[in-house]
């Protein structure tokens, strides 16, 4: 498996417009766009910062990871993304070393990017996303 760079850190939020007063207005990071990912019943928001980017979370709906999330543990950092070159190859290599995958296939993530999940059982208590972007 060849990680690339962390490609975002994911912070799960109750608001993005609320979250934004932060981390655009006081922090003055730009948020590149606001994208809804149906798929995983999240609204998130890029803000890009030299190689890596924040992703904050909001929950579509109810049942919504990010939703259970927050109802859990509260908002705060949710999962980070470590971008690969192939991820069938990271998912294939991390399989056959007993690793528990959320994803056994990639899905579509923001801006278009295959991403996959391994559950944090299998990373010391950290939701590891991996994605691919072409
Ligand atoms: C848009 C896209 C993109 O970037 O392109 C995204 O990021 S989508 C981002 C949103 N989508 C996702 O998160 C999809 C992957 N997530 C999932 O499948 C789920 O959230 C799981 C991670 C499997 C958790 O499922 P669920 O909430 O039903 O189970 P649970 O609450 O019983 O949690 C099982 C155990 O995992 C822990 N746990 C749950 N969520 C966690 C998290 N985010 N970070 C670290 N640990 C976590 C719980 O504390 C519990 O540990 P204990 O048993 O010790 O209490
Ligand atoms: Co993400």
């Amino acid at each position: 498996m060849k990680p690339v760079v962390v490609d975002h850190i994911g912070i799960a939020v109750k608001s993005i417009e609320e979250a934004l007063k932060f981390w655009e207005a006081t922090l003055g990071i730009k948020c590149e766009g606001v994208e809804e990912v149906q798929e995983q019943k999240v609204k998130t928001a890029f803000l890009p910062i030299k190689d890596t980017e924040v992703e904050l979370l909001e929950a579509t709906d109810e049942d919504s990871p990010v939703a259970k999330f927050i109802e859990k543990k509260g908002e705060g950092i949710h999962h980070i993304a470590i971008r690969v070159e192939n991820l069938e190859e990271a998912l294939e290599e991390l399989k056959q070393k007993g690793v528990r995958l959320i994803d056994e296939k990639p899905r579509y993530g923001a801006g278009g990017a295959r991403i996959a999940f391994v559950h944090p059982k299998s990373t010391g208590g950290v939701l590891l996303e991996l994605s691919e972007r072409n």
